[in-house]
């Protein structure tokens, strides 16, 4: 598949946007908007540090200027794939160049697929390494990896950030300009994490084939718990083969785990369809996405908490400027790890909290906000020690 539009006589490659290589074997330009990042910006890096790897791929850290860091990818020549083809035909040139064919591809789609939930691509350099003409380093956004285990001991809400990005990006995926792509390997391991929002990192995988078919028994999807027949259309295609793909092990990796899961009790209802809808792929990306940003709004405009009674049990006293800066207890899911830091919608909600933890005795309603605006407090265990501090607003329990 040749993944470059068709070029008018105006789109000749700029100065620093070039063609992807003599040898890469793409017909595709690259036409990156200056300023680009090229071999020049990482010759003198700093701080380099191995970041991952994979069957192809070596993933580093690097910082450029002292001040940008970024990851940079390469072939990985101690790797499961340079490795075995080199076993196979001794020929290390022409193995890395079969390698790196996986790196030209994930750099073409990460240049056409751009989105929030993209990785972004910075740059590329090609240049002679260990006796092989032309190696290719691309140069990207810095990310860390996607740690399921520490993920289920966040907040919801940041639980949540994570499942709408994927739905965003799987939605964008859907109706791309290459056309509906879907994520062969899908695993958590492709995504990476950036300032809270997941965006995906490994493309080599990535597939814009809709299957062929001849009746519904060729559009068979195979997963570990599950099978689906999908219906073969007149024009031959498999119907949606590969957004429903990714659907399901956006749903199998990440749904079941993360959306429902401590999740506020009067959401839980919507979640619990959202999961079994997309488990039984009964919607498609569209609604999915749409679902999920009508959780999005009811959770920010605080319309989740209208159903539940708020009557408070005790009596507060609002101390404004002021802070509590000891007394402390540890709480779960806490934004901090020695104190009880949670995130409220009001201050009602924060009473409501208090009311709830026999140790509370106060709470501080911090000037800090999470992505989706709301307010972060301290729920403190005492309220001896009260300092002044313009920024915060104390509240105390004065009637249990
Ligand atoms: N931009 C990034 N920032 C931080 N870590 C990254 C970044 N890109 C990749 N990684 C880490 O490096 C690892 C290897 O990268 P990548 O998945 O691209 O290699 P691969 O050889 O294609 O792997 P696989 O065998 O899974 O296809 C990833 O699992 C990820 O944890």
């Amino acid at each position: 598949m040749d993944l470059a539009p068709p070029r008018t006589s105006a789109e000749q490659p700029g100065p620093r946007g070039r063609a992807l290589g003599p040898r890469s074997g793409v017909s595709a330009e690259l036409s990156l908007e200056p300023p680009l990042l090229g071999c020049r910006d990482i010759r003198n890096v700093s701080g380099v540090q191995y970041l991952g790897s994979g069957y192809t791929k070596a993933v580093y850290k690097a910082v450029l200027n002292r001040t940008l860091a970024v990851a940079l990818k390469a072939v990985d020549f101690g790797g499961h794939d340079i490795a075995h083809c080199v076993r196979q035909f001794s020929a290390l040139g022409d193995c890395y160049r079969l390698a790196a064919y996986k790196i030209v591809k994930e750099m073409i789609l990460l240049q056409r697929l751009r989105h929030a939930n993209v990785l972004q691509l910075y740059g590329y350099c090609y240049q002679d390494s260990n006796d092989i003409p032309d190696t290719l380093t691309t140069i990207t956004e810095l990310g860390s990896p996607l740690e399921m285990i520490q993920l289920l001991q966040t907040s919801w809400e940041d639980r949540f950030r994570i499942c709408l990005s994927l739905v965003r990006l799987l939605h964008y995926l859907a109706h791309s300009p290459l056309g509906s792509v879907t994520l062969l390997d899908f695993r958590p391991r492709q995504f990476v994490i950036v300032d809270g929002e997941l965006k995906v990192t490994d493309l080599d995988d990535a597939s814009i084939e809709e299957s062929s078919c001849t009746s519904n028994s060729d559009c068979f999807m195979e997963f570990p718990a599950r099978n689906f027949t999908l219906p073969c259309s007149v024009e031959g295609r498999c119907q949606n083969m590969n957004e429903k793909r990714n659907l399901y092990n956006a749903y199998r990796f990440f749904f079941t785990y993360l959306l429902p899961h401590s999740a506020p009790s009067s959401l839980r209802p919507l979640l619990d369809k959202i999961v079994n809808a997309t488990g039984e792929l009964h919607w498609g990306i569209d609604e999915t996405a749409a679902q999920l940003e009508r959780v999005l709004n009811l959770y920010k405009s605080g319309e989740y908490l209208q159903n539940t009674t708020r009557v408070p049990k005790a009596e507060y006293r609002r101390v404004p400027e002021a802070f509590i800066p000891d007394e402390n207890y540890r709480c779960w899911p806490s934004y901090h790890h020695k104190g009880c830091l949670l995130s409220v919608f009001d201050v009602s909600e924060a009473i409501e909290i208090c009311d709830s933890y026999s140790q509370c005795k106060a709470f501080v309603l911090t000037n800090q906000t999470t992505w989706t605006g709301r307010q972060l407090v301290f729920f403190k265990m005492a309220s001896n020690h009260i300092v002044p501090d313009p920024d915060k607003i104390t509240y105390v329990k004065v009637t249990d």
